[in-house]
């Protein structure tokens, strides 16, 4: 399984990223430029945290039109893996591979602590190596993490089973507690906790790694599936 780690002009969990898939998985992983207009060699997207474009206007409404952003989304067409982690999860939500958009937090401060997450929908290719119910510890780091929706979007969200993550304790003010989310087909992720920061018991928490290890579980078993038939 082949893993593309996105990086724009101020991404700075690029590294931690890759080193996730490396030392996680030892899957192959390359970095892409934002400049990138081809992404047919990856099985999964990373779009990883940062200050991209300086967060000018809003976290990640300039990035959205870099020119690997058309490249993410046909991968989304075709069913790929794509997982956005804080200012990514910024830049999916507003390329529009998400719902919703995030704001600044409610205290208007840049929060960097733990936070404890309920995995809410283990039934997606990201998650389902937890228990359904399960706590997990992932750090935050984000001044706009506030992840707001209409009152439709989120009555679909539920309905649809795509609340991926709830925080325990709210941290930032998101609306239903939100953490992370899907998209309806469940093959693109967005989150504001790191779980890429949260894969060694040195780094304070081990409970990010089952995120990448459910994803190459999934393709596996696509992938087994499909060459049996
Ligand atoms: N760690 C990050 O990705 C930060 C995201 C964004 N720059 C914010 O502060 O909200």
């Amino acid at each position: 399984m082949k893993f593309a780690v996105l990086v724009f002009p101020g991404s700075n969990c690029d590294i931690d990223c890759y080193k996730a898939v490396e030392d996680t998985l030892g899957e192959p992983v390359d970095y892409v430029w934002h400049t990138a207009t081809d992404l047919s060699a990856y099985d999964c997207i990373l779009v990883p945290g940062g200050f991209s474009y300086g967060d000018y206007l809003r976290c990640g409404a300039i990035s959205r039109f870099a020119p690997v952003m058309a490249e993410v989304a046909k991968a989304a067409e075709e069913g790929k893996y794509i997982l956005g982690i804080c200012n990514g999860f910024q830049i999916l939500t507003e390329a529009g591979l998400l719902p919703g958009t995030l704001r600044r937090n409610m205290s208007l401060k840049f929060r960097c602590h733990d936070t404890v997450l309920r995995v809410e929908n283990n039934e997606n290719p990201f998650t389902a190596q937890y228990a359904a119910g399960e706590e997990i510890t992932i750090p935050i780091a984000h001044g706009e993490g506030n992840y707001y929706c209409d009152e439709a979007t989120l009555a679909e969200l539920k309905k649809n089973n795509q609340i991926i993550f709830r925080y325990v304790n709210n941290p930032n003010g998101s609306v239903d507690d939100i953490a992370g989310i899907s998209n309806r087909r469940g093959n693109v992720v967005g989150m504001m906790p790191h779980p890429e920061r949260a894969v060694d018991a040195l780094l304070g928490s081990e409970d990010g790694k089952k995120m990448f290890t459910s994803i190459l579980k999934a393709w596996r078993d696509r992938h087994e599936s499909a060459s049996v038939r």
